[in-house]
């Protein structure tokens, strides 16, 4: 089973400006967890702290917790974190290889070559990301090639090819048309349960379709962490209560 991540009483300053404050949360191990909330209310912020992406952020600083399973990210080597903590963007990003070679890259830079396993691999995540019979015959073709959806499926594989414990997804969808998404979607809906996933979303219905848990943010703060089924039916918190209803955001 994939391990879980949390944060705790973290709080973030770009400059001056503090972004997250005094956050306290878990993503639960092989559960989806949604960040939902209005424009600059912190959700990227937030995802990118959990694989460090911040740390390259000029005058970021950044306190409290931040913890996959039991040990505290800060403590371990970057790049093997980002192995364990994949990531997807908003935009799909291919590297300007081929499909074969967008999927192999994180193994080859750890030194593994063996052509079986690479290939035993690649035809494992493309056929888990529903991309195999679409890109069989053309797997030395390059990935900038591909549709937007097509891309953004080669991305997750390329994040699962690395055998995460976690998949962080910031607004996987928002560029792609609806057939796309609703692909996407469901492989969220899968890939879950393996792994741990978090997903940044400005869609509600996507939140409802695809998560167990929302975590509802405003002007950098956690308002409301529940199920989803209750975030949405039943907030307990006026202010998510307006936020759902359209009143905000
Ligand atoms: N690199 C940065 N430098 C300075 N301020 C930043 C930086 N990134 C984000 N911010 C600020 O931090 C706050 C939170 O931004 P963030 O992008 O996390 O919000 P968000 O909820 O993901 O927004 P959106 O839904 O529009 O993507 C905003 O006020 C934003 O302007």
């Amino acid at each position: 089973m994939a391990l879980g991540m949390s944060v705790e009483n973290l709080n973030l300053w770009y400059g001056d400006h503090q972004a997250l404050h005094d956050i306290t949360l878990g993503a639960p191990e092989g559960k989806v967890t949604a960040l939902i909330g209005p424009s600059g209310c912190g959700k990227s912020t937030l995802l990118r702290c959990l694989n460090r992406m911040n740390d390259r952020v000029q005058g970021c600083r950044v306190e409290g917790r931040i913890l996959l399973g039991e040990e505290d990210v800060t403590d371990c080597d970057v790049y093997s974190l980002r192995r364990r903590v994949g990531m997807v963007f908003q935009r799909p990003n291919p590297f300007p290889l081929s499909i074969y070679d967008n999927v192999t890259y994180g193994m080859r830079r750890q030194g593994r070559n063996k052509r079986s396993e690479l290939d035993e691999v690649v035809e494992r995540t493309l056929t888990e990301v529903g991309l195999w019979d679409e890109v069989r015959d053309k797997l030395s073709e390059s990935g900038l090639a591909l549709s937007g959806g097509q891309a953004q499926r080669l991305c997750i594989a390329r994040a699962m090819a690395m055998d995460p414990d976690v998949i962080l997804m910031d607004e996987p969808t928002s560029a792609l048309d609806p057939i796309s998404t609703g692909m996407v979607e469901e492989l969220v809906t899968k890939i879950s349960g393996t792994h741990t996933v978090v997903i940044v979303t400005h869609n509600m219905q996507q939140a409802t379709r695809v998560s167990d848990m929302t975590a509802f943010f405003y002007l950098g703060e956690l308002v409301e962490y529940a199920p989803t089924a209750q975030l949405f039916s039943a907030p307990r918190e006026k202010r998510t209560e307006d936020y759902l209803t359209g009143r905000f955001g």
